[in-house]
């Protein structure tokens, strides 16, 4: 593909290479490459472009006083968003119908309910986010839960490419923020709620919001659809982008318009759901547990009816979602017979939503083993300790990825909320002390690592990721 059909509307003063391909690394261009040079974090892109054109780059997408030598410059003020827009004209092909899903809570949760309510509908379907790629047949990880743009538009075309016509995916906040899932057209765009996390990244919760609101008032299409769940602080701000944009407009929960959630009921294995849609009731027996997971499985209706799905028919395919991996999975069985479930709550209301799920569900005790991330904001530590102090019984606070942090100092950050915790680092050891603990009526909840297969320990050349499965090592130790 040649620049100027990347770039129709920029004057490359008679620079028309062929593109071959994109990178935003310098080690990942070869010869033929548009390279994206932007400001991060921890580098400046802008520092590679020497190197990138030495590799081959053809043209650059940069600030307009970065220095391209050898190559053509695209400037742009904002080159993560010209870049983004370039690299969906050069993939091109996209599923028909992409949806996309923020929130602090509930992304990985609701791409996976969508897309198996798609394919009960009868569509070749697939969700990229946390757990990775995900179609019927098949699983990829990518590492990140919003991939750089290129690894996602990418997938995402390959994915049309092997017939895929309908694709959800987590937009995260970070990758809102980066423009690291754009371009390609989105149909709808969901919001699950707005609480304490990254703050280490935004700075403030006014910032977050203002980075998740993006996909409403900038990413999804401009004749798209908004699907909002009601009930969280922050809905307001959502609908008010919504309508502020003109997007289409479904509100789901006990606040909702398009899906009102009248009545919600614990039964032994899942809940049983009224709600109230065009004028009628209807009656699901949803089988997972936690009012978590019906506010999810909620917005991915909502999503799949956005997206042209009939009402009666995607309520009804409630009752056949299977459970989302690493969410409120029941993992095993102690010996003296309390269920052990394994969670991914890494943030203060993760934590409330996952205890406030299995309490009706113990007539004893909840037992929480839990940890924070090294190397994520530091404010929520506390917070989490504080929430698992007010809503279990028996804490134990252990690691979950340090990265490259002391972990005695995150362990010792948790338990300033939560005093009354035993603190137990080797996570295994803690698992096994939980487990051992649980009488007949009591429920253990494992949290933090969810679908997770490692420890990850230390930070850049230095980090390693142990093998670590909370299932597998729950399952081991009641054994
Ligand atoms: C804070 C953050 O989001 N960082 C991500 C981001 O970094 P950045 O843009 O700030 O990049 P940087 O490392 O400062 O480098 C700047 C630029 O120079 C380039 N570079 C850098 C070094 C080099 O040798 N050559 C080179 O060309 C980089 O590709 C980049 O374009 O872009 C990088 C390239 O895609 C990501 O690897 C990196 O993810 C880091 C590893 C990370 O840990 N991210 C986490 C926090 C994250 O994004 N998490 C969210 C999940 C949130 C949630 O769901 O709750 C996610 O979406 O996964
Ligand atoms: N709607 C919700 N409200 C409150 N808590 C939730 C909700 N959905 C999920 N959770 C909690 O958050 C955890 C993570 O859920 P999920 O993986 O679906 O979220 P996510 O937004 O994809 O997370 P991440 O930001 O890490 O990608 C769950 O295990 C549960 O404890
Ligand atoms: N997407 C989240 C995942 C956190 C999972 C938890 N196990 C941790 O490492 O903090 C993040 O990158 O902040
Ligand atoms: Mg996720």
């Amino acid at each position: 593909m040649r620049l100027a059909t990347l770039f129709p509307e920029v004057d490359l003063e008679g620079a028309n290479p062929v593109v071959t391909g994109l990178a935003i690394d310098h080690r990942k261009v070869a010869p033929g490459t548009l390279f994206g040079a932007f400001v991060g974090e921890k580098f400046n892109g802008e520092d590679f472009i020497p190197a990138a054109v030495a590799a081959g780059a053809v043209g650059v997408v940069a600030r307009p006083e970065a220095r391209v030598e050898g190559a053509a410059h695209i400037a742009d003020a904002n080159p993560r968003r010209a870049f983004a827009i370039a690299s969906a004209r050069f993939f091109h092909r996209f599923p028909a119908t992409s949806v996309a899903v923020t929130g602090t809570n509930g992304k990985t949760s609701t791409v996976e309910m969508t897309r198996q309510l798609w394919r009960m509908a009868g569509f070749h379907a697939a969700s990229i986010g946390t757990l990775g790629i995900t179609t019927s047949t098949d699983r990829a990880t990518t590492g990140l839960t919003t991939p750089d743009i290129v690894t996602f538009l990418s997938n995402m075309s390959g994915l049309a490419a092997e017939g895929v016509t309908h694709a959800a995916f987590e937009a995260s906040s970070h990758g809102l923020d980066q423009h690291r899932t754009e371009g390609l057209p989105v149909k709808a765009a969901a919001f699950t709620n707005l609480s304490h996390d990254h703050l280490d990244y935004h700075g403030t919760m006014e910032a977050y919001l203002a980075a998740k609101l993006r996909l409403f008032s900038e990413v999804v299409a401009d004749n798209g659809t908004a699907v909002v769940w009601s009930d969280d602080g922050a809905s307001r701000a959502v609908i008010e982008a919504a309508e502020a944009r003109g997007l289409r407009l479904l509100t789901v929960g006990a606040a909702g318009e398009t899906l009102r959630l009248v009545a919600r009921a614990p039964t032994q294995l899942g809940q049983s759901l009224v709600i109230a849609a065009e004028g009628q009731e209807y009656r699901i027996d949803l089988p997972l547990i936690g009012a978590y997971q019906a506010a999810n499985a909620l917005v991915a209706a909502g999503l799949v009816i956005a997206t042209g799905g009939r009402t009666g028919q995607t309520l009804a395919d409630l009752a056949r979602l299977q459970p989302v991996r690493g969410r409120l999975e029941r993992a095993a069985i102690t010996r003296s017979g309390a269920p052990v479930y394994v969670d991914y709550a890494h943030t203060p209301d993760a934590i409330a939503a996952a205890l406030d799920a299995l309490r009706p569900h113990a007539s004893g005790r909840l037992i929480l083993v839990f940890g924070a991330g090294g190397d994520r904001d530091q404010a929520k530590r506390p917070e989490m300790g504080k929430v698992a102090a007010a809503k279990a019984d028996l804490l134990f606070i252990t690691d979950d990825n340090p990265r490259g942090e002391d972990p005695a100092l995150i362990r010792a950050a948790i338990a300033e909320g939560a005093p009354g915790a035993e603190v137990i680092g080797d996570r295994r050891t803690a698992i096994a002390a939980a487990i051992a603990a649980a009488g007949t009526d009591d429920i253990v909840c494992v949290a933090g690592k969810g679908h997770e297969q490692g420890q990850i320990v230390g930070r850049g050349d230095e980090m390693r990721v142990i093998p670590f499965d909370d299932v597998s090592v729950a399952r081991e130790e009641a054994a």
